[in-house]
């Protein structure tokens, strides 16, 4: 049998560290906003810039064409029509990865929670097929138990059913569970499924992220673990006052 010292320390064992993708994980911004632009130009609009439509991601690809589509000048009839949809995934689907890449430092952290016994999950408002798609090509897809995107579950964030439900579909319990994410609505559904909330200030967001309400910031996800340590001692403590 191998000597207790020599076995790595599984200290996360139990506990499941649910993701959210673009802005968190990935750097999307170029290929998403590249789509969105190419898409208002055959229209007959005026591109919108990066700074301005970056903020836009968050609650799904629709979401980013309407408001992209209407902060360009077009009307809001014009940018929901289905057919501007379908080519919009079509587009995105030929560039997803053209320029997209992991934010720094996201493989060594996910290598080590990993390690010390995490189960992860990602919880996206991107559809699954498109997540698992860009996962897949940027070789991300081996960390997760599960890819969760919004049409895999009974609501989408900032309902905490999308939170609570990935983490199940990735076989963990959502009472361990913490979230990570860039924007309002993953806020929103952890509060709403009573998880603590990480936020990383590099993602995109119309509210700046310190004020999305989020437990704790971290700058760079080399930051992660340690932010997670904290949380889970804060826990322990709160839940062992109160005779949990
Ligand atoms: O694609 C989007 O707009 C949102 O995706 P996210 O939930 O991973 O940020
Ligand atoms: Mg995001």
């Amino acid at each position: 049998m191998t000597p207790d010292h020599d076995l790595p320390d599984r200290d996360l064992e139990g506990w499941t560290i649910a993701f959210d993708l673009d802005g968190t994980l990935v750097e999307t911004q170029g290929d998403l906003v590249g789509t969105l632009n190419r898409m208002l130009v055959r229209e007959g609009h005026p591109p919108v810039p990066m700074e301005s439509a970056r903020k836009l991601i968050g609650s799904g690809a629709r979401a980013l064409l309407e408001h992209g589509f209407v902060a360009a000048g077009a009307s809001w009839e014009e940018a929901s029509q289905d057919a501007l949809f379908d080519a919009f995934i079509a587009d995105y689907i030929e560039h997803i990865a053209d320029e997209s890449h992991p934010f720094e430092g996201v493989v060594e952290t996910l290598e080590q929670l990993a390690e010390r016994g995490a189960r992860l999950v990602v919880a996206t408002n991107k559809r699954t097929d498109l997540s698992e798609l860009l996962l897949g090509k940027l070789d991300l897809t081996r960390h997760f138990a599960a890819i969760v995107g919004p049409d895999k579950v009974s609501a989408k964030k900032p309902s905490g059913a999308h939170l609570k439900e990935a983490v199940l579909l990735a076989g963990g319990e959502p009472t361990m569970a913490i979230m990570v994410g860039d924007a309002s609505p993953d806020v929103g559904a952890a509060k709403d499924a009573d998880m603590p909330c990480i936020v990383v200030t590099f993602g995109y967001t119309q509210i700046p992220p310190e004020e999305l309400g989020g437990d704790v910031l971290i700058d760079h996800f080399e930051d992660l673990e340690e932010a997670i340590d904290g949380l889970l001692t804060d826990l322990y403590v709160s839940r062992a006052l109160a005779g949990l």
